[in-house]
Order: C-alpha cells, then sequence, then structure tokens
C-alpha cells in the first residue's frame, strides 16, 4: 500500500516510511491511497476468530510486503498477549440492543494500549532491520502517554518524549507516565492545554532541520499506523454481533477524532455500519460541527473526562480529506482558514457526506455523573467518565433502536477514580499491576509552553544519551 498526505504536496510513501514519517512533511496527515475492500463473503470469515486472526488480515493490505505475513502475525500474537483478557477487546451486553467494547484490557487500561502495544513493536522491527534510531514526540491528555510509555520502555532504538497538560489530567494518568524509571523514557509536563502539547509536537515536526536532526517519529495518532491497529476491534466487534448480514452502530466517545476515524475507516473497507456517533464532553467543537457546518475553535473547558478535554480534533482532517474528494489543495485552503481565523466552514456535500455517517452529541459533567450512577445502578457495571460520554451521546441520536448499538468503553474507571467515586459513592480499585502505582517515585521536567525551550531540552536529551 501507498500513502498520500491530505494536503497532497508531501512525498508519496510505503508502510514503513509513513510509520516512521508520523506527520506528512506538508503539514497534512498520511492515509492510504485507496481503501482495501472486503467482500461481504470476507467480512463474514472473520466471525468466530482469534482477535489476533482478525488483526493480521484487516492489517495487511496496509502493511503490504513491508512486512511479512509470518513476521506480522508474530507481532501481532506478542504485542496482544500483553492483555488481561484472552478476547483482547470483550463485549458486555447491557441493554436488550446495546453493548460495551471493553478496550481497557491492555497494560495502562485505556483503549490507546490496542494500537501501541502494536506500534511498539512495528517501529522495533523496521528500525532493527534498518538499524536506526528514532526520537519519539508525543502529546497526550493522558492515556496516550502512558500507553506510549509502556510500549516504548527500554526499547533501544527510541527516546521517547510525552508532553502532557500540568495539572490537567488524573493523578493516576500522571504517575503512569511520571513513574516509569527506563533511561529512554522522559516525561514532560508543560504549562498549557492538550491543544498546546499537541500544537508544539507538529511544530517540532514542521520544522524540518529538527525533524530530520532528531529523527523524529510520532506515537499520537496523526500516525497512520495508529489508525489502523484500532480499525480491527470495529470488525471483530461488529462481526460477533451478526455483521455483515446485520448492521451494527458505534458509540464513540472522541477528542482527537482517531478512535471514531477508525471506525470510518471499517466502513471504507466494506463493514456496513448504521451509524458512528461522536460523543464529546462539553468540549464539543465537533458535535457543533456536525449542526452547523462550521468548525470554530473556543478555549478548552475542564471536564470530568479530562482526555477529551480538546478543541484542535487532529483526525477530522482526514475524514475532511475523504469527504472534499480528496482534493488536498482544498483541504489545505480549510486548514489556512483555521490557523487564519479559528474557523472554517464545511461545502455543503461536504456537510452532507459527513452527515450520512456521523450523527454527534455532547454530554456535560453532570450528564456524565448521572449516566455513570445509572449504568451502575441497572448493571453492576462501572463505567469510566469518557465511557459514560458515549453512552449518553447515543441517547439523544440514535438511529433506529433495533440495531444493536456498541459503545465504546475506552478506559477503566480506576484512572479516573474522584469522578467514578463521586457518582457511584465507591472508589474502583487500580488492577494488581499497578496495586503499588502510589508509592513509586515520580520523574518529571515541568517546562513552559514554548517551543524553544521545549526542543532544547529534547535535543539536549538526545545529545547526552548519544
Ligand atoms: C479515555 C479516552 N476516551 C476517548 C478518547 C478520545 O479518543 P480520540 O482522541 O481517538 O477521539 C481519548 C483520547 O482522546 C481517551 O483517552
Ligand atoms: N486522549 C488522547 C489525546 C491524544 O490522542 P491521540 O489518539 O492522537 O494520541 C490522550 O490520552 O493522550
Amino acid at each position: 500500500m501507498r500513502y498520500v498526505s491530505t494536503r497532497g504536496r508531501a512525498p508519496v510513501l510505503g508502510f514503513e516510511e509513513v510509520l516512521l514519517a508520523g506527520l506528512a512533511r506538508d503539514g497534512g496527515l498520511y492515509v492510504p491511497e485507496s481503501w482495501p475492500l472486503f467482500s461481504l463473503d470476507e467480512i463474514s470469515d472473520l466471525a468466530g476468530r482469534s482477535y489476533e486472526d482478525v488483526a493480521v488480515r484487516i492489517l495487511a493490505p496496509y502493511v503490504g510486503d513491508a512486512i511479512g505475513k509470518d513476521d506480522l502475525a508474530a507481532i501481532v500474537a506478542d504485542a496482544y498477549a500483553t492483555f488481561r483478557h484472552k478476547a483482547v477487546v470483550p463485549l458486555v451486553q447491557t441493554g436488550a440492543s446495546d453493548w460495551l467494547m471493553e478496550l481497557f484490557h491492555g497494560p495502562t487500561l485505556a483503549f490507546k494500549d490496542v494500537a501501541m502495544q502494536l506500534i511498539g513493536r512495528l517501529f522495533d522491527h523496521v528500525l532493527t532491520k534498518r538499524g536506526e534510531r528514532v526520537t519519539i514526540v508525543g502529546a497526550t491528555s493522558g492515556d496516550t502517554g502512558s500507553a506510549a510509555i509502556e510500549a516504548f520502555r527500554d526499547r533501544a532504538a527510541a527516546d521517547v518524549f510525552i508532553l502532557f497538560p500540568h495539572g490537567r489530567v488524573s493523578e493516576v494518568q500522571r504517575r503512569q507516565m511520571t513513574t516509569v524509571d527506563a533511561p529512554n523514557v522522559h516525561a514532560i509536563a508543560v504549562e498549557g492545554t492538550f491543544d498546546d502539547c499537541q500544537s508544539l509536537v507538529k511544530a517540532m515536526f514542521n520544522d524540518h532541520a529538527f525533524r530530520d536532526g532528531m529523527r523524529l517519529g510520532a506515537v499520537n495518532s496523526i500516525n497512520w499506523a495508529r489508525v489502523m491497529a484500532q480499525a480491527v476491534y470495529y470488525f471483530t466487534a461488529a462481526t460477533a454481533l451478526g455483521a455483515p448480514s446485520r448492521c451494527v452502530s458505534f458509540s464513540v466517545p472522541t477528542g482527537n477524532f482517531g478512535d471514531i476515524f477508525a471506525g470510518y475507516v471499517a466502513t471504507r473497507m466494506g463493514l456496513p455500519v448504521e451509524q458512528l456517533v461522536i460523543a464529546t464532553n462539553a468540549n464539543d467543537i465537533l458535535a457543533r460541527t456536525i449542526e452547523t457546518g462550521t468548525y470554530s475553535m473556543g478555549e478548552v473547558v475542564k471536564t470530568l473526562s479530562p482526555s477529551m478535554d480538546i478543541q484542535v480534533s487532529s483526525n477530522f482532517e482526514r475524514l475532511l480529506f475523504e469527504v472534499m474528494g480528496r482534493d488536498g489543495a482544498a483541504v489545505q485552503g480549510l486548514m489556512d482558514g483555521l490557523q487564519q481565523s479559528r474557523a472554517f466552514t464545511l461545502p455543503g456535500p461536504a456537510l452532507e457526506e459527513v452527515r450520512r455517517t456521523f450523527d454527534a452529541g455532547s454530554v456535560d459533567d453532570d450528564r456524565i455523573l448521572a449516566t455513570i450512577r445509572r449504568v451502575h445502578a441497572e448493571t453492576g457495571l462501572t463505567i469510566d467518565p469518557h465511557t459514560a460520554v458515549g453512552v449518553a451521546a447515543a441517547v439523544g441520536v440514535r438511529r433506529d433502536p433495533l440495531t444493536p448499538m456498541i459503545h465504546l468503553a475506552c478506559a477503566h474507571p480506576a484512572k479516573f477514580p474522584d469522578a467514578v467515586e463521586k457518582a457511584t459513592k465507591a472508589r474502583p480499585g487500580l488492577p494488581p499491576h499497578l496495586a503499588d502505582l502510589f508509592d513509586r517515585p515520580e520523574r518529571m521536567s515541568v517546562l513552559p509552553n514554548d517551543l524553544a525551550a521545549i526542543k532544547q531540552a529534547i535535543g539536549e536529551k538526545v545529545a547526552s544519551t548519544a
């Protein structure tokens, strides 16, 4: 498979280069040159297979001949052996037509592990083959960071620098990033928001001298490999519930639009999906965009679902590229508008196209708490505040009550114990492998929201370990 940039002016790359490149050199995001289409028979044939087997089948066309089939199967098997559930992402029925897809059985208790455990190994495979080393820079609102640190810790071919917003992640999330004692891991608390962290990372990639000098690599969902890995569980869940002969829907708690874009990818590969619900917290830029057609940035608000306290939703650009006829210049025009006036308006036909597949709802903190409480009372299950956003948002926008709605349970409740305790009066405990998290010493630097200062800190650290 070859990959093109959403802005149309970066080199066309193969899988290996796309994995290592992260952001395209024109500032855009890489997408496959064409979508591999699975026939209905091929999709039916996924039902009942192991997660690992389905993953290899879905990933193979994207990886192409960059990695041999046997090597890919071994990497996939090794990645998902780290999960605490044999099904990797089990489904739990919560109502007549409602299911939770539990995505939090990986090492760091959030859905990010599903892609990150694979990506760490893919980087290792490719870098070892090439005899190269990279400097990973990532931005996190809490979950990507710990998943990336866990996936890359002690890997000889990578240094990892994770930028997170100081004071805006949960204590569990922070400690998961700051207590890992590995020489190649560096947690940086930035005095700013997640959007600031993400824009610092993009600015480092757009500084080509720094990017090439440091040999930067990305682990955020700007990296195509993240999205492709997340597309797999849309297939396992849908086929377990009768797809492709039965249509299903998904409700997806959304921040950076990576996870829900992976669902869209599954539809482009042939999976019949009735609707994809964009579930946002009070940071409702995407819900407003679907309603009005205008993507207009506001200020970030702190919520009980901090991992989704995001305004600049990176992967929306990938959807724009698709609904604007894959016209890179047109996407660049919208992105220029966003840069200049903090807003852009989708052309009518593009908005119609988005609305064919996507619905959206936003959920405030009171509804998050009420939803955690209700689900707990009705089912005995404890959900985290992000999952609650998805469960609540689906209520208002469901197209057909008989179509199974699969709610993505993105994080373990123990990552956000304060919110969960407030709702249920019970404090969720951490699983045994994290039981001593609060006793481990923390290690992090606090830096201003300043590109030069951050580049200098990264440069010095890399030079000192070279
Ligand atoms: C727990 C949790 N839920 C949902 C999201 C939203 O995912 P995405 O950014 O892929 O839209 C994130 C991160 O953004 C998260 O960490
Ligand atoms: N919620 C995310 C934000 C970054 O998203 P990504 O999917 O682009 O890595 C986080 O937890 O960091």
